[in-house]
């Protein structure tokens, strides 16, 4: 009781009279009955800025939606979609039309603008509006929106306005503002469903885009968990991000973006290693400005590759708990012959590369490799915007989210095949479940505060989360790095999925999982990213009677020839859900200049019997306590 008087003691100072305590409820309580705002879900970026930054600017079609409610009949098909690619680039298409354009373009544009504003605004607050309208024209901004039609003095008043902002020369840029108001309007919130980082060219410019956003979170993805890795102190993770940085061409990211030193690599790389077929990068020939560098790439990849195997196995060797003694794959070669045994068959090698590898003693780092490993070890935890980068992924990040009575997580559930949870067995105890994923996280949480310390559990633990058999990020059996690079046979290259992903399909097992999150409504949905739908094989990304959504549709360019589309994004306004399926963006100029889009075709996933408010949602029962505490407030007040 004195601790809740204490509380509202305190509460009471913020307010500071009963009048104000009033208009909050009031004020609280109107926001409960407003629609719930748009949530936007996207997945599996994969360094794709282009393709992610469209969609940010279009809201998975829903810029085009809205023009279509508020311009029905009034614009044509072909002016509505210019007026949409001017929403999305408002600089460019304005340069692009410059030499067509007039008073009278201006004055009907703005009022258009104006128009899209009050309609896409019409879920929120004025004080909501007013937050999210640019500073430099808010004044003005909010003279026309609140204009009245009917009234001919004021009209007159708003035409005054209008003309002094072109006769100021300010129309262009009240354009380009009132163009972002609209896409900042159209999405309340954004989910990023885990992996932003590998494969594509520009991670970077996603999470500066995200760290700008209004209002956003990440649900990790497994290729987000290993740059978290390199910032965390984990040698292993390192090693990975830079072989696959050279995999796909992009060691620039870590050279010249965080400002990593891999001169030593390179050097030590031009001393021990050949052109190999096998480790040329993924086909981007453009990039290559010649064939020195292609070499360069190529003999990186190699020296990365060793050092992640030699790593991987000191790592097996100090965590038996982890149970990976079958990747010892450098144990189980036979450099002679070049063969390798794998569960208990003898596999011919090929384009190997095993120059640095002592056979008797294959997992031991040569003095040299122990230097460029702790030099570029330095680099990475000291790399000040990775530091920027992965803080904020640690920030906004987590391994799984229950938001709006949905489960967000990237990969899945570890189940056994009968669908029971499957159980992390470990030396001091065992996790499954929600339970595995809070250990999980709880252990990435402080391995991130530690980087000096290379080989600790928690440090280790995250090499696990990439690629152990329990991981809820990785959902498979093994990773067959190894075998991709040397083994010819193809079967040794398949990575058995978790049962998770078979029985994902049946309603039930999906309802017991949203259960083990406490989710016991029948409107509650499990969102995934991480494995590409492949549309051309028919598969389907609404499974399990629609409780089950997979947003993975692969923006990775090098994955879209597997997918047949280039993704899938997931709309959730107060209507219900829309699945979006995206066609490959082909570039920011194809907008501008054909109008073209990248066509959104969507699916109704659900529309629930009753719209949705704040009320309903997760944010309305945060809502709810505070209005709770206040009327408990008015209540305590003595007069
Ligand atoms: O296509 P690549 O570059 O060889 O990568 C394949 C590897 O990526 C993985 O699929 C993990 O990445 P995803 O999370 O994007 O699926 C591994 O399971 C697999 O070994
Ligand atoms: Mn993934």
């Amino acid at each position: 009781m004195e601790e809740q008087n204490k509380y509202l003691d305190l509460l009471y100072k913020q307010y500071k009279n009963k009048e104000n305590i009033i208009s909050e409820i009031i004020n609280l309580k109107a926001i409960q009955n407003l629609p719930k705002g748009t949530e936007h879900f996207v997945s599996d970026l994969h360094g794709e800025f282009n393709a992610f930054q469209h969609l940010l600017r279009n809201g998975s079609g829903n810029v085009k939606e809205k023009i279509n409610d508020v311009f029905n009949n009034e614009l044509t098909d072909k002016e509505k979609q210019i007026l949409a690619s001017l929403i999305y680039y408002p600089e460019q298409k304005l340069k692009h039309i410059e030499k067509l354009i007039d008073t009278n373009w201006y004055r009907q544009t703005i009022d258009q603008l104006i128009r899209l504003i009050k309609f896409s605004a019409s879920k929120y607050t004025r004080s909501k509006l007013r937050k999210s309208l640019p500073k430099r024209f808010s004044y003005i901004i909010e003279e026309l929106l609140y204009q009245v039609k009917t009234n001919t003095d004021k009209k007159e008043y708003y035409n005054q306005i209008i003309s002094d902002v072109l006769t100021l020369k300010q129309g262009n840029a009240l354009i380009i503002d009132l163009c972002y108001t609209i896409q900042r309007l159209v999405i309340d919130h954004l989910h990023v469903v885990g992996d932003i980082y590998d494969r594509g060219p520009e991670p970077d410019k996603i999470i500066d885009a995200l760290i700008d956003y209004h209002s956003v979170d990440i649900q990790w993805g497994n290729h987000d968990i290993i740059w978290i890795g390199a910032a965390a102190g984990s040698p292993l993770c390192m090693m990975n991000i830079i072989r696959i940085s050279a995999r796909y061409n992009n060691l620039d990211i870590i050279e010249d973006t965080y400002g990593i030193n891999l001169r030593p690599l390179l050097t030590y790389a031009e001393k021990y290693y050949l052109d190999n077929e096998a480790f040329r990068p993924k086909p981007t020939p453009e990039t290559y400005s010649s064939k020195e560098e292609l070499l360069e790439t190529t003999k990186m990849h190699q020296a990365a590759a060793i050092l992640q195997f030699k790593l991987e196995e000191q790592l097996v060797q100090r965590r038996p708990e982890f149970d990976m003694d079958h990747r010892k794959l450098l144990s189980h070669t036979n450099f002679d012959q070049l063969t390798v045994s794998i569960k208990g068959k003898e596999h011919p090698l090929t384009n190997t590369c095993f120059m640095t590898v002592n056979p008797d003693k294959p997992s031991v780092l040569t003095p040299e490799e122990e230097e460029i490993i702790e030099r570029l070890m330095q680099n990475f935890i000291h790399s000040e915007k990775l530091k920027r980068h992965t803080d904020f992924l640690v920030k906004k990040g987590n391994m799984y989210l229950v938001y709006n009575d949905n489960l967000l997580i990237h990969g899945c559930v570890p189940l056994n095949k009968d669908g029971s949870l499957k159980e992390f067995k470990l030396t001091d105890g065992s996790y499954k479940g929600k339970e595995l994923l809070d250990f999980f996280e709880t252990s990435l949480r402080k391995a991130y505060t530690c980087p000096e310390t290379y080989d600790d559990f928690n440090t280790d633990l995250l090499w696990y989360l990439w690629s152990g058999e329990n991981s809820s990020l990785f959902g498979k059996k093994e990773m067959t790095t190894f075998e991709r690079y040397f083994i010819e046979d193809k079967s040794t290259h398949i990575e058995e999925k978790n049962a998770y992903y078979t029985l994902r399909e049946n309603e039930e097992t999906i309802s017991f999982i949203l259960s083990e999150f406490g989710l016991y409504k029948d409107d509650s949905h499990l969102i995934n990213g991480h494995t590409p739908v492949k549309e051309i094989k028919g598969e389907t990304p609404i499974k399990a009677g629609g409780k089950m959504l997979v947003i993975d549709g692969g923006f990775s360019k090098p994955y879209q020839k597997t997918t047949g589309i280039a993704g899938y994004t997931l709309l959730y306004n107060s209507y219900g859900m829309q699945l979006v399926a995206h066609k490959p963006f082909s570039s920011v100029e194809e907008v501008i200049l054909q109008n073209d889009d990248i066509v959104s075709i969507k699916r109704i996933v659900d529309r629930p019997v009753e719209r949705k408010y704040v009320r309903d949602t997760t944010i309305g029962s945060s809502l709810q306590g505070q209005i709770n505490d206040l009327t408990k407030l008015l209540n305590y007040l003595p007069y």
